[in-house]
């Protein structure tokens, strides 16, 4: 068989092992063979990895591109462009733009930037509101992957439904077989304190962090498992930053629940030291935790298999908005959120460099995982035969620092910045093509694709890896 390209000499990972000596043979955008070289015919273009890995594409299931609206933060060639270079072969956008997207129209109109700006293939999730709860099946007939709900205000300040709304809106998405996701905060502990800490002066970087406690993310997990449970009903809790939230999930799990959850590298990187270390640049919501919280999100997120997947919560501001030049002053003047397309496979891989993260374990939770989690599997996240030809090629012997002056993204604040990583994304493709390589972005702005999406196919029980 005639390939129109071979990648050669690669250890192959997927959440089931990894294969040394074997090719992976690509025709029309597919997978089309894997196999020892000799079995495989000859190729158009033979790209040799010299020993690399060779993982399914990295799916980052939780970015803002920021367009419609905010294209002074982020554009969705820009948010793409970030995802080639940092080894992301498929993003999902959040609905958070201006307009946001609530309706068939909005879900269509974002589809339409994208498809002529995107570098990487896309998705947007559409919100879920007290406008819009009773819409679900539309929006999911218009090819969303799944449903935001906002339960803590954040950036976009939506307000989500009331808990009769949303407990209909799960049914509906049951019925549809999509899943629910949300930021899960609960919003009168976090403006409680907020007001409090304001009235006593309190503005510190460690401050906003403290005015948004643990207590707020476990009382919001608790509640959705809740209404899930009666509800039947399939659903995602967004960026879990905590130990207590990771065990609730995996409680919930435990307990038959259909709950899946994503952490976010930051969560599993720092502590709450970082907020003295490096000021509001590390600010966001909600926020990284101390170091036991850290430990037991490692212990029961990662090693217990309550955390799925990983994703970025890639969330790009201004400087400005930022107040990086004053990154100790008032908190209350800064904007939660920063960038993390470009470092995430490099603090995964350095995680997998110390024997702290299985290479099958970082595969399943970055590529396989979050597309059975938003029905782009098999056709994403899973390398075999017949499948997308999206993959991400890793050194991992590469020694790195994160410098804000490389990244693509228009955003270049971030904790990273300066963060030493062991791994490194060398090569990106998408469907077949190579996107980023050599330091150097291929593709064109629009080469990006809707990815289509059916149900969610996840079982609430993930794989754990023995570690
Ligand atoms: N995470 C953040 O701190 N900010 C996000 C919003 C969000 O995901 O909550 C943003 O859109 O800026
Ligand atoms: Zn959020």
């Amino acid at each position: 068989m005639g390939f129109d390209s071979t990648f050669e000499n690669g250890r192959v990972v997927t959440p089931d092992g990894v294969q040394s000596g074997v090719s992976v043979g690509v025709k029309d955008g597919t997978i089309a063979a894997i196999g020892a070289p000799s079995e495989l015919g000859g190729a158009d273009r033979v790209v040799d990895l010299d020993g690399q890995y060779l993982l399914p594409g990295v799916i980052d299931a939780h970015i803002h591109a920021r367009s419609p609206g905010y294209e002074y933060k982020e554009d969705w060639s820009s948010a793409t462009a970030a995802a080639a270079a940092g080894g992301v072969t498929t993003v999902i956008a959040m609905p958070n733009t201006d307009p946001i997207i609530d309706s068939p129209e909005t879900v269509r109109q974002a589809y339409d930037i994208a498809d002529d700006d995107a570098h990487v293939d896309f998705q947007s999730y559409a919100v879920l509101t007290s406008e819009n709860y009773d819409q679900v099946e539309p929006l999911a007939a218009a090819g969303v992957p799944g449903f935001k709900v906002f339960l803590g205000t954040t950036f976009g300040e939506i307000e989500p439904p009331d808990d009769g709304e949303l407990y209909a809106a799960m049914e509906a998405a049951a019925g549809v077989g999509k899943r629910i996701g949300f930021h899960e905060e609960n919003d009168e502990i976090l403006s409680h304190w907020e007001a409090q800490f304001k009235r006593e002066g309190r503005d510190d970087p460690i401050d906003h962090a403290r005015s948004r406690p643990v207590v707020a993310e476990a009382e919001a997990v608790s509640r959705i498992i809740l209404l899930a449970d009666h509800a039947d009903a399939p659903v995602h809790m967004f960026h879990v930053s905590s130990g207590t939230g990771a065990e609730l999930v995996a409680e919930g799990k435990a307990d038959g629940v259909d709950v899946t959850a994503e952490t976010c590298p930051h969560y599993l990187w720092f502590t709450e030291e970082v907020m003295n270390e490096k000021g509001n640049v590390a600010r966001v919501q909600p926020p990284i935790r101390d170091a036991e919280e850290r430990e037991r999100l490692w212990e029961a997120g990662i090693r217990g298999g309550g955390v799925d997947c990983i994703a970025t919560d890639h969330a790009p501001h201004t400087d400005e908005e930022k107040n990086v030049e004053e990154p100790f002053g008032n908190t209350w003047e800064s904007i939660s959120g920063f960038v993390g397309l470009e470092s995430e496979v490099g603090s995964m891989a350095t995680f997998v460099s110390e024997g702290r993260l299985p290479i099958e374990q970082w595969a399943y939770m970055h590529s396989t995982r979050p597309a059975e989690i938003w029905g782009l599997y098999p056709r994403k996240g899973s390398l075999q035969v017949g499948t997308d030809a999206d993959f991400t090629v890793v050194d991992p012997d590469a020694e790195w620092v994160g410098r804000k002056e490389t990244l693509h993204s228009k955003s270049k604040t971030t904790p990273f910045n300066g963060e030493q990583f062991v791994g490194k994304p060398t090569m990106t493709v998408v469907r077949g093509t190579v996107v980023y390589g050599d330091d150097t972005l291929y593709a064109e702005e629009g080469y990006g694709e809707l990815a289509p999406s059916g149900e969610t196919t996840a079982n609430a029980e993930p794989r754990t890896y023995p570690n």
